[in-house]
């Protein structure tokens, strides 16, 4: 069986008309599915006529091709391969040229569909979801704050498949005509294949599992599956144990889910076929696991929480299969028990594992459950060095078969074509134990690993002695010895997980000069440029959907409301009057409102802000600092507080709802951090209208150019160095320009409001690095 998705091709023809052409193209290619119904499966159009008498027609092959003998494939060529194949009983150049400029003519045609299909896609999604917001607003009351691991807000979520499924559509290149067509079935045809296949099989299959790729993983799961070559598995994997009271797993998927037969039957219900448009990876989709020790909304502690749980979204957007991995710090309300369990060695101590799963807007969440995490979603970087070690090294040791044990929408992802994502020193144990414990073993070799920097500040430091811990051959020793003139000589996580991965990105391009020098590298500049081959900058993007003052949940009570940038001037207002009243500050309007939120740290250079606030104090401005941290920062915020009532809030604690308050309610964010690998929180502050003003260092410097008053261009201001003075130099030309330059103030917050801050260029640049660690051997 020769099988082509919507693979552009080229048939040569004597058929003088478009309807003698398709009753040949019918009677040469029998499609299985070819019935009125389906009928748009073949798009074809005649083009011209060529050299050899023939004519040319390109067309677009959206369904199976079954039962293709050579001779009924006879001058059908697809056109990726047309150089490749040579066409029966014609060699002829001039005919090899023809076709050539017809594949270039229609590849012109196809490209100009896919823009025009991208931007219909565009509207409808924000129609779509514009309406989705609108019956959110009415059913909407749930709060982070309360239940913070929020069911509600995931559901909101998780109603978006379809119209993520519609958004990509883009990526289709069906004919013109069909599109209008297409766009119009979609949301009913997908919702029609989802509950048929729900309902068939009790549980519902991805959509975004296309038959093929079923397949495939079916196969690669066959190939790679642990439990043919678990005979011969070297010592240090059998520490895995399934325990004898559970289920094997392959029994779980047959009980539970459908079987991978059933999966294709159900998953090549021509309704699905029908409405599957090609993925925005093309060849290059994958299956793609993130591994984090938080992911919003269900732990976060900061800005990797917030990437966690956003960025693979993306990636799924693309057409990637895709899954987020993180430890299961409470009783989280939608992610199921899977039944499967299974026994890890940490320091010679057996500890098992549960894993629950969750599938929401095209990624499967995997949280791995063990007493360890429980309870720790307060304090996941707490507790003693060997007690955080021990949790990391469980969390990585159980992440790196989450692929071969756990299976999402009835199939496990396998280990071919795989690749992870790890995050800061927390996973960074993952590359190597991939590497140690697997591929030097001949074991999952076609799986790679990307590491990224989120912030090199934090590598896992501790005495040589901590090598114990993470059970490695003793030849790994070097990978994690480390000297620096601060630490001697140490054990550092980090900097075994960069020499081992086979990539490292890091979040912004700024950040990825830095952590290349002596000031900026903590120690693990060394190694940083002897891998610079494998580094990469790529600026962190945000969630559209959580951080949007159009549509921001948190907006929606207390005297907020949402607004855009037709309503900023009315909506921001009203959110700046709420966020005084709700925190007890004079309600004007005129006064330039000064907000801060951010882990209370050295990094983010709070010591600045309370060097300048006796400046401040001389201004007529109200300032709002929300955060936790350094026990001594929290004393200065609640003293600020307490000396100025009438123009300070200092607010210890951490309210995913007061950031989304402050951020949309404030004039100006202030970020005066002194190192900033990216920084999401200027980022939302841009999207909210809010001016930042920051110190010009890593992301900050990327993302935000300063506003030049003369060509009235620029997000913000900037200062180039941690200084108070310059500080205060910059916020005070901010505040000027506030107070007398309202014009310019206002260009300001529409240009950063217009940028597309989205998730998505961010994706496409993880992909390019994914797929280069892929073809790296
Ligand atoms: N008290 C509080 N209450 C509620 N919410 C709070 C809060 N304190 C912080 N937050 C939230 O946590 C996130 C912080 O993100 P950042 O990117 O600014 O910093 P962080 O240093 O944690 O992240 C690291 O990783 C990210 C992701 O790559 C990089 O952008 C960054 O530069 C790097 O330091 C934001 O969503 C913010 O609103």
């Amino acid at each position: 069986m020769a099988s082509i998705k919507s693979l552009p091709f080229v048939i040569e023809t004597k058929a003088e008309s478009s309807v003698l052409l398709h009753n040949e193209i019918r009677r040469r290619l029998r499609f299985p599915f070819f019935t009125n119904r389906r009928r748009r499966s073949v798009e074809v159009s005649l083009i011209n006529g060529s050299a050899s008498g023939y004519s040319q027609a390109v067309g677009l092959c959206s369904g199976q091709i079954s039962s293709c003998t050579r001779g009924q494939l006879w001058r059908v060529k697809p056109v990726r391969a047309i150089r490749k194949v040579s066409v029966e009983g014609e060699d002829n150049d001039e005919s090899e040229d023809a076709l050539q400029a017809t594949i270039e003519k229609s590849k012109k045609v196809l490209a100009m569909q896919r823009d025009l299909l991208q931007q219909i896609a565009e509207r409808r999604k924000l129609v779509s979801s514009i309406t989705s917001s609108t019956t959110d607003l009415e059913e909407e009351d749930g709060s982070f704050e309360q239940g913070d691991n929020s069911l509600s807000e995931v559901e909101t979520s998780g109603n978006n498949t379809v119209e993520d499924q519609n958004a990509s559509i883009a990526s289709s290149s069906y004919d013109h005509s069909t599109v209008e067509r297409e766009l119009e079935t979609i949301p009913s045809a997908v919702s029609r294949g989802f509950s048929k296949i729900e309902k068939e099989h009790g549980e519902p299959v991805p959509l975004n599992k296309a038959p093929y790729e079923v397949e495939s993983t079916k196969h690669v799961n066959k190939t790679s599956s642990k439990s043919e070559w678990s005979e011969s598995l070297p010592s240090f994997i059998s520490t895995t144990v399934e325990t004898s009271t559970l289920k094997d797993e392959e029994e779980h998927v047959d009980l539970k889910e459908p079987s991978l037969q059933e999966v294709n039957v159900g998953a090549t219900d021509s309704t699905i076929e029908d409405i599957k448009p090609p993925p925005l990876a093309g060849p290059n989709v994958m299956n793609i696991i993130l591994v984090a020790a938080e992911c919003a909304p269900w732990s976060k502690t900061g800005g990797l929480g917030d990437v966690a749980g956003a960025l693979p979204k993306a990636l799924a957007r693309r057409g990637h299969r895709v899954m987020v991995v993180a430890p299961r710090y409470g009783n989280y309300a939608e992610p199921q028990d899977v039944g499967v369990r299974k026994v890890y060695k940490v320091d010679g101590q057996d500890m098992e594992v549960a894993y629950f799963l969750s599938y929401i807007d095209g990624v499967d969440f995997v949280f791995i459950d063990s007493p360890i995490f429980r309870h720790m979603e307060n304090n996941i970087y707490g507790g003693k060095r060997e007690d955080i070690l021990k949790r990391m090294v469980l969390f990585c040791k159980a992440a790196v078969e989450v692929p071969w044990h756990v299976p999402c929408g009835g199939v496990c992802y396998g280990d071919g074509n795989l690749a992870f994502i790890a995050n800061d020193w927390h996973t960074a144990l993952l590359p190597v134990y991939l590497k140690a414990y697997y591929r030097d073993n001949g074991l999952m070799i076609y799986t790679r690993s990307i590491l990224v920097i989120h912030n090199i500040a934090h590598q896992g430091r501790g005495p040589v002695a901590d090598f114990s811990f993470v059970d490695l051959p003793q030849h790994y020793l070097d990978l994690f010895k480390l000297y620096d003139p601060v630490g001697g000589e140490h054990f550092n996580i980090f900097a075994a997980g960069l020499k081992t991965a086979d990539r490292v990105v890091t979040v912004s391009h700024g950040y990825a000069w830095e952590v290349k020098t002596v000031e900026g590298g903590w120690g693990l500049h060394g190694i940083i440029n002897e891998n610079d081959w494998k580094l990469r900058g790529i600026v962190n993007g945000i969630d559209t959907k959580d951080w949007n003052p159009q549509f921001d949940v948190f907006l929606r009570s207390d005297g907020y409301t949402n607004y855009s940038l037709e309503t900023l001037q009315t909506g921001k207002p009203q959110c700046k009057a709420a966020l005084q009243k709700e925190l007890g500050l004079p309600i004007r309007e005129d006064v330039p409102l000064i907000g801060f939120i951010g882990r209370l740290d050295e990094q983010k250079g709070v010591d600045l802000i309370a060097q300048a606030i006796p400046w401040m104090l001389e201004q007529d401005v109200q300032l709002v600092m929300l955060g936790t941290g350094r026990p001594d920062l929290e004393q200065m915020l609640r003293e600020f507080e307490h000396q100025h009532r009438g123009k300070v809030r200092g607010w210890v604690g951490f309210s995913v709802q007061t950031a989304h308050r402050i951020t949309a309610g404030a004039d100006i964010l202030l970020m005066p951090s002194r190192f900033e690998p990216c920084g999401l929180n200027q980022l939302y502050a841009m999207n909210y209208g809010t001016i930042p003003v920051v110190h010009a260092v890593g992301g900050l410097r990327d993302t935000v150019h300063p506003f030049n008053p003369y060509e009235e261009s620029g997000l913000g201001w900037t200062f180039d160095s941690a200084d108070t003075g310059k500080l205060i130099h910059a916020l005070g030309n901010c505040i000027y320009t506030y107070r007398d330059y309202k014009q310019s103030w206002e260009g300001i917050q529409r240009r950063g409001m217009m940028q597309d801050l989205s998730w998505d260029n961010a994706a496409h640049n993880y992909e390019e690095v994914l797929v280069a660690a892929k073809y790296q051997w």
